[in-house]
Order: C-alpha cells, then sequence, then structure tokens
C-alpha cells in the first residue's frame, strides 16, 4: 500500500527552480534514505511533499486536511529548534496531539516506547532545552515516534548523533519499516545508507538521478557524477561497507 505518492513535483523559491518534476512512492516497509549533495533539494521535496510551502504537481499528503496529515505523517525538521522549557516527557507528549491527547492509556504507552526506544528514561523529567544537542535530538525524534504515523518523515536525524545513537536510531527506523510502516529520512553518511536503508533516492539539482536499492544507487559512476567522490565498498559478514575516499577533480 503506497504512504506516499508524489507526482511532478516542482517548487520555484524567490524565482529559482529548486524542484523539479519529482515523481516517487513509498510504501509500507520501505526505509528510504534521500541523499545528495548540499542543496540539492532534499529538504524542499520533504516540506513540499508535506505540504509546508507552495509546490506545483501533487503530494497525497499535502492533498489531505492537516488534522488527517498529522496522523499520516511524523515530521522531524532540520533545525532542532525546542522553544518551551518543557519536560522531555511533556514534549514527547505532544506527539501525541494529532490523536487528541486525552491521556489514554494508548497515549501513555505510546510516550513511554517512544521515550524508552530514544534511551530517554533517565532525561524523562529533565528540561529539554537544558539537554545537550544530540540529547534534544532524540527527544525531537521520540516526540515523532509516540505520534504512531504510518509514515515518519526526518531530515538528517542522526546528524549530531554520537555512534551508538546514529546506529540504534537507525535500527529503531528499520524496525518500524518492519513492522509495515514507511520511513523517509535525509542523511549525508553514505555508511549508514548502505547498512540501513532498504531504498536510496539520490537528489542532484532538484532532480533524481537515482532510485533503488542502495546498491545499484551507490554505484562508483553515481557518485562521481552526484559527489565528485571515490569510495570504498565491500560486503562483509557484517553486511556492507561504504566509506568515500577521495574528491575526484
Ligand atoms: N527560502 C528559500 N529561498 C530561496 N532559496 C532557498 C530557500 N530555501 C532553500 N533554498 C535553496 O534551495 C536549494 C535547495 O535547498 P534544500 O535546503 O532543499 O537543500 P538540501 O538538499 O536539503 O541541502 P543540505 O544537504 O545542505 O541540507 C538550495 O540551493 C537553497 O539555497
Amino acid at each position: 500500500m503506497s504512504l506516499l505518492s508524489v507526482k511532478n513535483l516542482s517548487v520555484t523559491l524567490r524565482g529559482r527552480p529548486v524542484l523539479r518534476d519529482v515523481s516517487f512512492d513509498v510504501g509500507q516497509g520501505e526505509l528510504v534514505g534521500l541523499i545528495g549533495p548540499n542543496g540539492a533539494g532534499k529538504s524542499t521535496l520533504m516540506r513540499a511533499a508535506l505540504g509546508l510551502i507552495p509546490s506545483q504537481g501533487a503530494s497525497s499528503l499535502a492533498a489531505l486536511p492537516r488534522v488527517l496529515r498529522a496522523r499520516q505523517a511524523a515530521w522531524m525538521p532540520q533545525s532542532r529548534e525546542i522553544a518551551w522549557a518543557l519536560s522531555v516527557e511533556a514534549l514527547v507528549t505532544l506527539g501525541r496531539m494529532p490523536h487528541g491527547q486525552r491521556g489514554t492509556v494508548a497515549d501513555r504507552a505510546a510516550v513511554d516506547a517512544a521515550i524508552a526506544r530514544m534511551d530517554l528514561d533517565p532525561f524523562r523529567n529533565r528540561t529539554a532545552t537544558r539537554l545537550s544537542g544530540g540529547e534534544q535530538a532524540r527527544a525531537l525524534i521520540a516526540r515523532a515516534l509516540a505520534q504512531e504515523t504510518p509514515l515518519l518523515m526526518a531530515d538528517e536525524p542522526i546528524a549530531g548523533l554520537d555512534p551508538e545513537h546514529q546506529i540504534a536510531t537507525l535500527d529503531t527506523f528499520a524496525g518500524l519499516a518492519r513492522d509495515g510502516h514507511g520511513v523517509i529520512l535525509s542523511l549525508h553518511d553514505l555508511g549508514l545508507a548502505a547498512r540501513h536503508c532498504t531504498r536510496l533516492i539520490l537528489l542532484v539539482k532538484g532532480g533524481i538521478l537515482a532510485d533503488g536499492p542502495p546498491a545499484q544507487v551507490l554505484t562508483d559512476d553515481l557518485m562521481a557524477r552526484a559527489f565528485h567522490i571515490r569510495a570504498f565498498h565491500a560486503d562483509t559478514p557484517d553486511g556492507p561497507v561504504f566509506q568515500p575516499t577521495q574528491v575526484i577533480r
């Protein structure tokens, strides 16, 4: 079942085309990594697909009324600002708002599960604005998890996390996908993308250059064209290893 369908999505910002005719579908069980150079349009694509900025073309999510959209997709933007001095538990509980936030057993279970999944039990009663950058990021991911939506979209969710929590967060997202959710996240770490994502969409200059399983996207040719890099890759008993090694000029 398709959880998001984007057709010929285009965005122009201040008179400049930033996204051109982008089309793709995301279904249950997919962990989709959106990769591409700085400025390729990854954030713009997610924001347009969510209906947060004006666009041409069609997005099944953007077409939904706001409350239904918030029940369909949780969103973690790139900016990590937490405005209010709430406890971590209160912040995560905000994720239940699209469901009515009535403090039901289901609400409390979702909040508890999200806090545990993001390893935040020791921080539960701490003021979120007084946590470190990575801890705040984990609290915001927990808020998105507590929303319990079919689709989760996150803009660079693992940037700034330590290696343990980067891997644990991607394992959590992979687990959600295995449970039948869809996950779309932008990320710059191609090694982690290779290991954890079921599919990669490579965006360059506002258009899709490649879309498929990691092994079909992280090729020498596409890496040279998109990023001007060469990389070492190998299949190991622990899974694929992909390490960018040098810039090609
Ligand atoms: N509000 C805006 N007004 C004008 N141009 C913008 C605006 N926001 C983004 N852009 C431009 O749109 C392009 C795509 O930006 P976007 O943030 O989507 O890229 P990205 O792939 O997410 O980049 P990064 O990897 O650096 O986060 C960039 O060239 C950027 O300068």
